[in-house]
């Protein structure tokens, strides 16, 4: 195909990793970093894409840089960060979507621990856009022997899916820090999509999407792999490790410890019940011991495993 220019802001992990990945195919790639030499305004001369990588702390200061630098019209925003931001609530899209209304944005989520790709490992990801040609423009820039890449129709879905994942991850790294076993591991996740999907189709999300790769499929690969960062806070905070500690010695971040707080808000706010979630934010804010939270989720009223209310009634229970 056409070699396309394309600026990564954030040459963090994941950055650097979708750099390679694009370098690979023949595209000509800009690695930006607050860090580095070159200006924001200088990396983004003449480029086609924009890809931010930029951990959720420094979206919004990284989209209002970016709107004061000249940009094509036909440029694509791609964004590949898995968070939420705590003041509003928004979803990384949403933050560069407002940024700039006339351009396609593309949500790039998926089960893709950087360190397995930079390996060449094969993985697959999805991209997903309200603007499908713009979606197909990013898929064939990343797509390669060793990573195959898939559209979707659903952005918020495919975004939600990534973000929420965290929070589970966090959870299954108790779950395995307690030794507690598979039959707990498997009841752990699959309840954690459920309660995914509850909060994905509250905030737009469709049901379906949370069942495809950048659902189910990121949630298994954070869930059961030491080297994601979320799983290893929830590990070693099970194994007797204090939070502070814990994220002072972590490799880059670990957005599920945000993301709680934010979805924890929101679920008080809009009476959604998130067991789970709520079991990791108590333990995050040391109200809990691991055992604890086990605890409080074990011993919860038995119910029906499928029901169709969101809310919690009056009386606390759904
Ligand atoms: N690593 C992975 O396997 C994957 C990560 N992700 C997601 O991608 C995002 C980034 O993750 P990852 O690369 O691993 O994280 P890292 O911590 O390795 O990198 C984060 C990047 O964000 C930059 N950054 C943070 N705040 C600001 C700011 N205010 N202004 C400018 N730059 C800023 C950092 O710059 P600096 O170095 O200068 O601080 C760094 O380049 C996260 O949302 C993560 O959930 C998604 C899929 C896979
Ligand atoms: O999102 C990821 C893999 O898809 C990376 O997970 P961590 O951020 O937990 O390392």
């Amino acid at each position: 195909m056409q070699e396309t220019t394309i600026a990564i802001l954030g040459a963090g992990a994941w950055g650097t990793a979708l750099a390679n990945l694009a370098a690979a195919n023949g595209h000509k790639v800009k690695l930006w970093s607050r860090h580095g030499t070159e200006t924001l305004e200088a990396v983004l001369q003449d480029v086609h894409i924009v890809l931010s990588a930029i951990s959720m702390k420094g979206v919004r200061d990284v989209a209002l840089q970016v709107q004061s630098c000249p940009l094509s019209p036909e440029t694509i925003f791609v964004t590949a960060t898995k968070g939420l931001e705590p003041q509003t609530t928004a979803t990384p899209t949403q933050i560069w979507q407002a940024a700039f209304p006339n351009h396609p944005v593309v949500v790039l989520s998926g089960p893709n621990l950087s360190a397995e790709i930079q390996k060449s490992l094969p993985a697959a990801t999805v991209v997903a856009s309200n603007i499908t040609t713009a979606a197909e423009k990013v898929q064939l820039i990343f797509s390669a022997p060793r990573f195959r890449v898939y559209t979707n129709p659903d952005p918020l879905g495919v975004e939600l899916g990534g973000t929420l994942k965290n929070v589970m991850a966090i959870a299954a790294g108790v779950c395995d820090g307690l030794q507690l076993g598979t039959n707990a591991k498997a009841a752990l996740v699959t309840r954690g999509l459920t309660e995914m999907v509850r909060i994905g189709n509250f905030l737009g999300a469709k049901t379906e999407t949370f069942y495809g790769l950048s659902g189910l499929g990121d949630l298994l690969a954070t869930c059961n792999s030491p080297l994601s960062r979320n799983y290893q806070v929830g590990y070693q905070m099970a194994i007797g490790q204090t939070l502070t500690n814990i994220l002072a010695n972590l490799p880059g971040t670990a957005e599920g410890v945000n993301t709680c707080q934010v979805l924890m808000q929101l679920a008080k706010q809009q009476n959604i019940y998130m067991p789970i979630t709520e079991q990791v934010y108590r333990l995050l804010q040391g109200e809990v011991t691991p055992q604890q939270a086990l605890d409080e989720l074990m011993l919860r009223d038995i119910k029906p495993e499928f029901h169709f209310n969101l809310k919690i009634s009056d009386d606390g229970n759904i």
